[in-house]
């Protein structure tokens, strides 16, 4: 059994989704400073996030794959991330991942509580059920709870933290790795191209080794949602994530040149967005975006990401091809992917990105 990473924490948050049913106010600790609270509207988007075909991606000799691929260029050049259409998994199948997640957070809380990422009651796991990882008493803490299974490889799950309920939980969540997997593959095969490396550059690094988690998202109703964050600002530490997202309430928003953009709903698509892993892999060309959830006073909302990341014991560094010490030195300096994972949830923690501390210039 490999070892897992285990923190001491501040202090034990409580669940969000407990919290909201009985207050009126946020506590203190969710108020997040003035000058981060999240406006009451977003700025309109200078250009829409493009929407991409994936199914036209994967013919990318016809004329309608260069034009999608072109797509995708724009996509992760202008923004880090994309939606995408043509990807393969049915309405009604997306609908059951949906139901299947705000069905679980449905469940009693002693009931999910099995599953609680706290050993012993004190100490924090990235694995399981539950809410920030506490690292100080001035955390300002996140008005969601989350549960976080690794997917793969299968030889990692952790089958005690499976949940039996609601019933298809177990089956649904393996089919959607396998599916998710394929569009994980498809993006990342047009990505290597389009930085001008071999196709499977990427594709080969998630071997039978590499790991993926799958994280439940819950923002519970909030009464006060100019004052909290549902989820603080941040860019993920893995190379791609995939993620489905209510398609019935906004929430997701994204930075871009110190202006925050909703990101819109389309109906069945899957939101997919470069992580930090693929900005130090590319040597800075594709950019990890910084994005955060906010909430609002209506309705609860759920999203379900999945975070592709290397073997824990890969290193993450850019590919040589893509460095020239003239014209484009090496801008991050290399760690091996299970550090990054940690250092990336203290940072977290602390409100501050990871992926500063590997950089060595803009
Ligand atoms: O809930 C969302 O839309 C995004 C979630 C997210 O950014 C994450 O889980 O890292
Ligand atoms: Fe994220």
């Amino acid at each position: 059994m490999a070892e897992v990473q285990q923190w001491k924490i501040a202090k034990i948050p409580p669940i969000v989704q407990e919290l909201a049913a009985g207050v009126e106010e946020p506590p203190s600790q969710y108020v997040v400073q003035e000058q981060d609270r999240p406006a009451v509207a977003a700025s309109e988007m200078p250009e829409p996030i493009p929407v991409v075909d994936l199914s036209r991606l994967s013919a990318c000799s016809s004329d309608a794959g260069a034009g999608e691929l072109a797509k995708l260029r724009s996509a992760l050049d202008n923004w880090g991330l994309f939606l995408a259409v043509g990807h393969g998994i049915e309405p009604s199948f997306l609908g059951e991942v949906m139901k299947m997640t705000t069905e679980f957070y449905a469940l009693p809380l002693e009931e999910k509580q099995k599953y609680s990422n706290l050993v012993n009651g004190k100490e924090f796991r990235i694995e399981g059920y539950g809410n920030d990882m506490v690292v100080s008493e001035k955390q300002i803490l996140d008005w969601c709870d989350r549960f976080y299974l690794i997917v793969e490889p299968e030889s990692r799950r952790v089958h005690s933290l499976w949940p039996t309920q609601p019933p298809p939980f177990r089956d649904v969540l393996c089919e959607y790795t396998v599916r998710c997997r394929e569009i994980a593959g498809i993006v990342l095969t047009s990505s290597a191209k389009l930085l001008g490396l071999r196709e499977d550059y990427f594709v080969s690094m998630l071997d039978e080794y590499a790991m993926t988690y799958a994280r439940f998202n819950y923002y519970p109703r909030c009464p006060r949602p100019e004052h909290v964050l549902g989820l603080k600002p941040h860019s993920d530490g893995s190379v791609i994530t995939v993620v489905a997202v209510d398609d019935t309430v906004s929430g997701l928003q994204l930075l871009s040149h110190g202006v925050w953009y909703d990101v819109p709903i389309v109906p069945n698509a899957l939101l997919i967005n470069v992580g930090d892993a693929i900005e130090i892999m590319s040597n800075g060309f594709f950019r990890s975006p910084v994005h955060r959830v906010v909430t609002n006073s209506a309705k609860e909302r759920v999203s379900l990401a999945m975070f592709y990341t290397l073997d824990p014991e890969r290193e993450i560094e850019p590919a040589p091809e893509l460095v020239d010490d003239e014209k484009r030195p090496r801008r991050y300096a290399k760690t091996k992917t299970k550090n990054y994972i940690t250092g990336l949830f203290e940072t977290f923690a602390r409100g501050t990105r990871f992926i500063d501390t590997v950089k060595i210039s803009e």
